[in-house]
């Protein structure tokens, strides 16, 4: 199958995103149209040269900038406008299902609530439902660079709204802050009911990922590239049936990777696990999620049926009910049968 008709099929074929941090997709227009409205000064004179400073070494580099971005949300109307852009922008990639993490922590220490984070992003998220049907669930997550109290006080704030938030999640600095720190907190999470999932071996060792799973009980595994390295792992994560989910465009941003001609997610799909295709920070990466389906198929020679798997795997990995994971299985395959 040629490369253009692979790329066709990946923009048609119903697409859920399984790792996309909310702040990650404040494209530089709408932050500097926030900016002016909130009447925050940005470091950055102009769209252009902001953009020029989007040249990442390392998940340290790229986490500075990230910070400093989500600095001009502080309202209600500022997490909605944020939240309905993505959503609008993806829906017309026929992506019909997104769980997304969004980082109180990053907000609460600028002085900005819980609740109007909270009510801006999911009222975007009940919209898109209403409008269009797509379905979300809405992932916490803990900056692991920071403290277990502080999470722990995270997860009380988060109380009053926990018909809300369906999962939680840890990202922020890997290297130096793993999973076992924050064992307790995510115990905590699951004895009231919540999913659980964890960056790990992004940057961080393998034996990050086995804490994730040993330790913390992941429900998936955020990125895990790192597991590839240690043949025991693999076994385990399969064992486990647990979803990796992988983000090619911010690997190559990051220098996770050198390139995509051999990225990991061929060997994680050779080796039978559930990899996934996802965006991470869309705006700072060069990419959304048709985008990071193009770049694979362009760059390291997808097949057809890899590209299938990959499909299969993010709607079977998600959160979503059985009978909706069902349904959007049957319009894939009925669609993959038609080329
Ligand atoms: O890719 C990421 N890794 C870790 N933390 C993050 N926070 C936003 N994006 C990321
Ligand atoms: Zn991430």
């Amino acid at each position: 199958m040629s490369v253009e008709t692979l790329m066709t099929l990946a923009e048609k074929m119903p697409k859920t995103e399984l790792h996309l941090h909310i702040e990650g997709t404040f494209e530089p227009e709408q932050m500097f149209a926030l900016a002016e409205r909130n009447q925050i000064p940005l470091k950055y004179s102009t769209v252009e040269d902001l953009k020029a400073a989007y040249q990442f070494t390392n998940l340290q580099d790229f986490l500075d900038l990230y910070y400093q971005g989500m600095s001009v949300l502080l309202k209600e109307a500022d997490f909605y406008d944020l939240t309905m852009a993505y959503l609008t922008k993806v829906h017309q990639e026929n992506v019909v299902h997104v769980e997304i993490f969004f980082d109180p922590q990053g907000h609460l220490s600028r002085g900005v609530d819980f609740e109007p984070q909270i009510s801006g992003i999911y009222k975007a998220l009940k919209e898109a439902e209403e409008q269009w049907g797509m379905t979300s669930k809405l992932i916490m997550s803990f900056l692991r660079h920071l403290s277990e109290d502080s999470a722990f006080e995270t997860l009380e704030l988060a109380k009053p709204y926990l018909d809300w938030i369906d999962g939680v999640g840890l990202d922020s600095s890997e290297i130096g802050h793993p999973p076992e720190k924050f064992a307790r907190v995510f115990k905590a999470c699951q004895e009231l009911g919540l999913k659980v999932t964890a960056h790990a071996g992004e940057e961080g060792p393998a034996d990050y990922v086995w804490q994730a799973i040993d330790l913390i009980q992941v429900d998936r595994i955020d990125h895990g590239n790192r597991a590839l390295e240690d043949e025991q792992l693999v076994k385990q994560i399969k064992a486990r049936n647990l979803t990796l989910t992988v983000c090619p465009l911010s690997n190559l941003k990051l220098c996770v990777v050198d390139d995509l001609t051999d990225h990991p997610i061929k060997h994680m799909l050779k080796l039978g696990l559930n990899a996934t295709v996802n965006s991470d920070d869309p705006a700072y990466f060069g990419g959304y999620m048709v985008d990071n389906y193009h770049a694979l198929i362009k760059e390291s020679d997808l097949s057809k049926a890899e590209l299938h798997q990959l499909a299969k795997n993010s709607i079977v990995g998600s959160w979503m009910s059985a009978d909706t994971k069902q349904r959007h299985l049957t319009t894939l395959d009925q669609l993959f049968s038609t080329y």
